[in-house]
């Protein structure tokens, strides 16, 4: 893929492709507050975590996310994405000492930035239906069989337990969740005239109202993933972020989710990945 664009294409770089990917890291970690997750100024429900934890992440995954586009606009077959991932993973692991921010950010975005790269490479821009149809031809065999492998990992195990979908389950369906909620989502909050924070909350909440979090699942069981769900579909039906009680419902929810223990990693991933889409818009 060429380095730099040439004035005819629309198509954005992997360079411009990956530093979206990190900037919308960065606005999912700022938006605050936030149920259970780490936001700059609180851990959430996490004792082993904070924003210098998530900042160092950031840091060393930078240049994987332009990394993978390249792969993605070279054509590269899922064994060489993944293998791109788990160099990435380890990276994460030692900038914070052992302790998992990114792992499926790095996998949802990674897969989304090869999409964008081999859309690019042809001309193209990232619209929703063409990085879902690339994502189906290019890798799509090979994360149905990457779905149907039992996971090592809690979240993973957890799902598979509960019958729920997985990380790796939504991304072999294209990643409906990102497309069909979240995306829709953020663009009528936008459309409402929500400021940029209302407007990233109401779109957790609707991704958190309808997404198999295995996070929320391998620490509050399934009671946990149903508490979660009927407290987004309540904020949701209350009025969201954009509400008079906007601030304050959050934060009340916010205070139950730290009693219980309970983070929607997956959903903040998810919320991630509508704001990439968004920076390339
Ligand atoms: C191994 C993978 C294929 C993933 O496999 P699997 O399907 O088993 O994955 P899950 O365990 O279900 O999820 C992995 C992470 O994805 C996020 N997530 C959770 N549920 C969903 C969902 N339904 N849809 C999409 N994404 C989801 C979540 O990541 C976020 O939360 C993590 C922080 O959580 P936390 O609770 O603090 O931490 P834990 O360490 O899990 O445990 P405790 O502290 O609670 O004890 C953080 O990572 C967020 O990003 C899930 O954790 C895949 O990972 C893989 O193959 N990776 C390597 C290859 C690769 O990356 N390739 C890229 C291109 S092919
Ligand atoms: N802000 C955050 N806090 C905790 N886990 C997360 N996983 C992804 N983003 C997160």
């Amino acid at each position: 893929m060429r380095a730099h664009r040439s004035p005819a294409s629309l198509a954005p770089t992997a360079q411009e492709i990956g530093r979206a990917a990190t900037l919308a890291l960065h606005d999912e970690l700022a938006l605050s507050p936030k149920p259970g997750l780490v936001t700059l100024t609180d851990r959430g429900s996490h004792a082993d975590m904070d924003a210098h934890t998530f900042m160092r992440s950031l840091f060393a995954l930078r240049g994987y996310f332009v990394r993978i586009a390249e792969l993605g606009a070279a054509g590269a077959a899922f064994e060489a994405l993944e293998r791109c991932g788990i160099a990435a993973e380890a990276r994460m692991l030692a900038a914070t000492g052992g302790i998992n921010t990114h792992r499926g950010a790095i996998f949802m975005l990674g897969l989304l930035c090869a999409s964008a790269g081999a859309l690019a490479a042809d001309g193209l821009r990232p619209t929703p239906v063409a990085l879902r149809e690339t994502l189906a031809r290019r890798w799509g065999e090979a994360l149905t069989a990457r779905a149907l492998r039992p996971s090592a990992l809690p979240g993973g195990v957890a799902a598979r337990r509960l019958g729920l979908r997985s990380a790796s389950a939504e991304a072999a369906l294209g990643f409906p969740t990102l497309f069909e909620t979240a995306v829709p989502a953020l663009q009528a909050a936008r459309l409402r005239g929500l400021s940029t924070t209302a407007a990233r909350l109401d779109t957790l909440f609707a991704v958190m109202a309808v997404l198999d979090d295995s996070n929320l699942a391998h620490r509050g069981g399934l009671a946990g993933l149903h508490f979660a769900q009927a407290a987004a579909r309540g904020f949701l039906a209350a009025g969201g972020a954009g509400g008079p009680e906007g601030l304050a419902a959050t934060e009340a929810i916010a205070a139950e989710f730290v009693r219980r223990n309970l983070s929607p990693g997956g959903a903040a991933d998810t919320l991630a990945a509508a704001c990439w889409l968004e920076r390339l818009s």
